[in-house]
């Protein structure tokens, strides 16, 4: 890893959260339920019966939170869009009372000079739309258009960088594969059309961006390198089939306009001849690559794994986070220099990167946080290492602001900077804040 390097002038400093995450109140002045707010709201869906309800309040305390942006001096702060707050039936009539919520956010992130980068849609689909069939139906890529150019219109004067869709992969595999996320689906004929239509959508919203939009928009996708367990034949096989399942089959077809020839193995007659009109379109001139980067996996071949064969197990003796995921930042590192290599080298942002671990107990109103500490430099080292080696890697943003509501996990796994008391929703800095912020104010420099 390397030493020393400072980051480019004009790097980009961030911290990221999802709307139903951190704000809570999600039916507040007149918003339509999400997926979420319904899967959360049903019985043994969600760890300890948590839900969205209150997450951190940040509805109503944004302010204190753009003040705690400030205070660490951050440039940007990335954030999602509750599509059902602006449109309370997923389409057709605005709520003006949604929309200002977003116009005030972005507001006081500006006052405070922090560019605010906004993720048109983090998971939280409109239940009435997904009453129409979700993404699994075709209109869905229009639905999704029509809701951006809605916000479009509304913010890009104040919003220079825009997310379509934060990681297809996790909306079509943990939530129509495998379904312990929203909606709960476990159906690969579902899974492969709903991803399909996902990369629709992003195509179509970045074309409506293109004839009305002045700044930059792209997608924001979970990458993860792929590392065999052995030498062996079976097991560099499992690695290759789980890279494409995890990493190929969103990068081929946005950069290259084709689907990994494995997709069709792995998922067999699941597997559709989608038009090639339509991979043509999601071939589109999004402006840079989010990438969302927490661990690398160690791959075993494994035939009772579906729908790759692969299982990704633990590296013994391999530290890892309070999630089971190893702590790799040289993976971070490949995938940036991979995006050179093999993808044209596009402009990119980490645009979501950190760790839960099992915090200590606040002592003298902070939390000290020794292994998220180590974390962050550490990542953030291997970022500068591929900026080093040619990487065309524009910014960093730290997942995440505030310990939130962390899906199916709820509030158990914690990966904020601040801590959030779930009693009274109180912020406590902890060590990785001064750490981010020291980190912030010498531009990287040392890691
Ligand atoms: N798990 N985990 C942490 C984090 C999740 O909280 C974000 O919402 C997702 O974008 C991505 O999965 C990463």
């Amino acid at each position: 890893m390397s030493r020393g390097h400072a980051f480019p002038s004009g790097f980009i400093w961030g911290a990221a959260t999802s709307a139903y995450q951190v704000e809570g109140y999600p039916l507040a002045d007149g918003a339509g339920p999400s997926i979420w707010h319904r899967f959360a709201h049903t019985p043994g869906r969600v760890a300890g019966g948590a839900t969205g309800d209150l997450a951190c309040g940040h509805y109503h305390r944004f302010r204190e939170d753009v003040a705690l942006m400030a205070e660490l001096g951050l440039s940007a702060y990335r954030f999602s869009i509750a599509w059902g707050r602006v449109l309370p039936d997923g389409r057709g009539r605005v709520n003006r009372k949604g929309l200002d919520f977003y116009l005030r956010l972005v507001d006081a992130l500006l006052e405070h000079d922090i560019q605010p980068m906004v993720t048109l849609y983090h998971w939280d689909l409109p239940a009435a739309l997904q009453e129409r069939g979700g993404w699994l139906d075709p209109d869905s890529a229009v639905w999704f258009a029509d809701y951006a150019q809605i916000l479009f219109r509304a913010l890009d004067d104040r919003v220079q960088a825009w997310v379509t869709i934060n990681e297809p992969w996790v909306v079509a595999v943990l939530g129509h594969l495998e379904g312990v996320h929203a909606p709960g689906h476990r159906d690969a004929r579902e899974a492969v059309r709903v991803m399909h239509h996902l990369l629709l959508a992003h195509a179509e919203a970045c074309a409506t961006y293109g004839a009305l939009g002045r700044h930059q928009i792209g997608i924001a996708l979970n990458l993860e390198p792929q590392h065999p367990a052995s030498d062996s034949e079976a097991d560099r096989a499992a690695a290759d089939r789980r890279d494409a399942f995890i990493n190929g089959w969103l990068l081929d077809p946005l950069f290259h306009g084709r689907y990994p020839e494995a997709m069709a193995d792995i998922f067999g007659s699941a597997w559709p001849d989608f038009p090639s009109t339509e991979i043509d379109r999601i071939r589109c001139p999004a402006d840079f690559l989010g990438v969302n980067y927490y661990s690398r996996g160690w791959v075993r071949d494994d035939p009772a794994v579906q729908p790759t064969g692969a299982a990704r197990i633990e590296r013994p003796n391999a530290p890892v986070t309070a999630m089971g995921w190893e702590v790799y930042p040289r993976g971070l590192t490949e995938i940036l220099l991979r995006l050179k290599t093999q993808y044209g080298n596009p402009p990119v942002y980490i645009t979501e990167n950190g760790a839960a671990f099992e915090d200590s107990a606040p002592t003298a109103g902070r939390v000290e946080d020794p292994r998220r500490v180590a974390y962050l430099r550490e990542h953030i080292g291997a970022a500068g290492a591929a900026i080093q080696a040619g990487a065309d890697l524009r910014g960093y943003f730290v997942w995440s602001l505030l310990d939130n509501f962390e899906w199916a996990e709820g509030y158990a796994k914690r990966f904020g900077l601040f801590r959030v008391d779930p009693s009274d929703q109180s912020r406590l800095p902890k060590a990785s804040a001064e750490c981010y912020k020291d980190i912030i104010a010498s531009h990287g420099a040392g890691l």
